[in-house]
């Protein structure tokens, strides 16, 4: 399975193409639009979230609601094109006539935590506009839609759920106890942050409007959930093969994110083995182990137990009260360019993580399962699975 994405923040539409996926996964394009609704939402993201249209359209690889066998490539159109095609013109135009959207005048003034300067630096370009464009999370909006499809896959071959939800926010935690099960993905995504435990979400929420006040941004962490997995997908035998590495990978391949965690990953390395590792006993159709701290996977394979896997994000480099930079047209000390941001995009990332962690998945089964056709991938699955009875 392969997939790529194209297409500017500000352009006129982003696109992707996902090969490689079974014929037969039922998916649709408002379950597209479903998935990236959810992606909008969040509290303290920015305008741009409020006035913008995700227009989805499934431009191949889908019929009749059933995906073909062949690439399936979606585009996301951008609603706000029309306000931006004269801001990304080459010709400069006179400010009042761009009616506030932003000014079409090079951006001098790179952003401190942003790809910026080093874009600029790297691709030869004497503004900062050609990178933020490709550099944006907007993309993540074409990652969602072709996500939605490998999670349809996963769903339909495997019984597999995936979910997330937001585990912290600046310096708030959920306690560790709390983790939702698939039944409970309306009500993570109907919290303002898609935090699970409503206390604490209302603590973020105020932190969320106190960062704002003051001009500032946050970050955060998320924690992605899959349900129902086999053991056995990903291995052992070779470093891009394990299926942890791979996570870790399509996580840190997220804007912003930072870190990524396996199970109980950090706090792991401090424990003693007797504390750390999940016993094993028998159980129903042979054999599970009495607890799940390594998050699903062991020796780059899931295990069968529900995979848990955590992403950091950073907090958004376009800070309201803009940091200090230096004016690459003048070379004098500067505040960084600034006309608008998310205070937090936390909830977001988690949509985006799910997308990210469905496409590994996905990928896995395929590799593991094989299949032309979604019946022909859940036949092997199955017969698979009955391989691994203990007697
Ligand atoms: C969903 C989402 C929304 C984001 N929104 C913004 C934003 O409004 N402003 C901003 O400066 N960065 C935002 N970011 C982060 C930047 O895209 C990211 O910091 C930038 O691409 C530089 O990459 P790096 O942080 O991985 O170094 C967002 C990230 C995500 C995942
Ligand atoms: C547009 C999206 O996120 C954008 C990601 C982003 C960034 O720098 O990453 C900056 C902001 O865009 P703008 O500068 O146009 O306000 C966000 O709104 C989106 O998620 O759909």
């Amino acid at each position: 399975m392969r997939w790529l994405t194209a297409g500017e923040s500000h352009g006129p539409a982003l696109v992707a193409i996902l090969e490689g996926l079974p014929a037969g996964v039922a998916v649709t394009s408002d379950d597209i639009a479903a998935a990236l609704t959810r992606r909008r939402a969040g509290y303290g993201r920015g305008a741009r979230m409020k006035f913008e249209q995700d227009e989805v359209t499934l431009v191949g690889g889908v019929r009749h609601g059933l995906t073909q066998g062949g690439p399936v490539a979606v585009e996301v159109a951008n609603s706000e094109w029309p306000k931006w095609e004269r801001v990304m013109s080459a010709d400069p135009v006179p400010p009042e006539e761009l009616e506030g959207v932003a000014r079409n005048a090079p951006l001098t003034r790179p952003r401190p935590g942003h790809a910026d300067l080093v874009g600029m630096q790297k691709y030869g370009h004497d503004e900062a506009r050609p990178v933020l464009e490709r550099a944006s999370a907007r993309e993540t909006a074409a990652r969602v839609a072709i996500g939605e499809v490998a999670r349809a896959f996963c769903r339909q071959a495997l019984g597999v759920e995936v979910l997330s939800h937001v585990v912290s926010m600046g310096t708030i935690s959920v306690p560790d106890s709390v983790q939702p099960e698939p039944g409970d993905l309306e009500r993570v995504d109907a919290d303002p942050l898609r935090c699970f435990h409503p206390d604490t979400s209302a603590r973020m929420v105020a932190e969320v409007d106190d960062t704002r006040k003051a001009g500032d941004t946050l970050g955060g962490v998320v924690e992605v959930l899959a349900y129902g997995l086999p053991p056995g997908l990903g291995s052992h035998v070779h470093w891009d093969r394990r299926l942890d590495s791979r996570l870790a990978g399509a996580l840190m391949g997220v804007q912003a994110i930072k870190g990524v965690e396996i199970g109980d990953g950090f706090r792991t390395a401090a424990r003693r083995g007797s504390a750390a590792h999940d016993e094993i006993e028998p159980g129903p159709g042979g054999v599970r182990r009495r607890s799940n701290r390594a998050g699903g996977v062991e020796g780059g394979m899931t295990t069968g137990d529900p995979l848990r896997v955590r992403a950091a994000m950073k907090p958004i480099a376009t800070v309201p009260r803009a940091l200090d930079t230096v004016d690459v047209a003048t070379g004098e000390p500067a505040r960084a360019h600034h006309q608008r941001s998310d205070v937090t995009a936390v909830p977001a990332a988690g949509v985006v993580a799910e997308a990210m962690v469905a496409l590994v998945l996905a990928e896995a089964a395929v590799e593991k399962f094989g299949g032309d056709s979604l019946a022909e991938t859940a036949r092997n699955a199955r017969a698979y699975l009955d391989t691994l009875e203990i007697p």
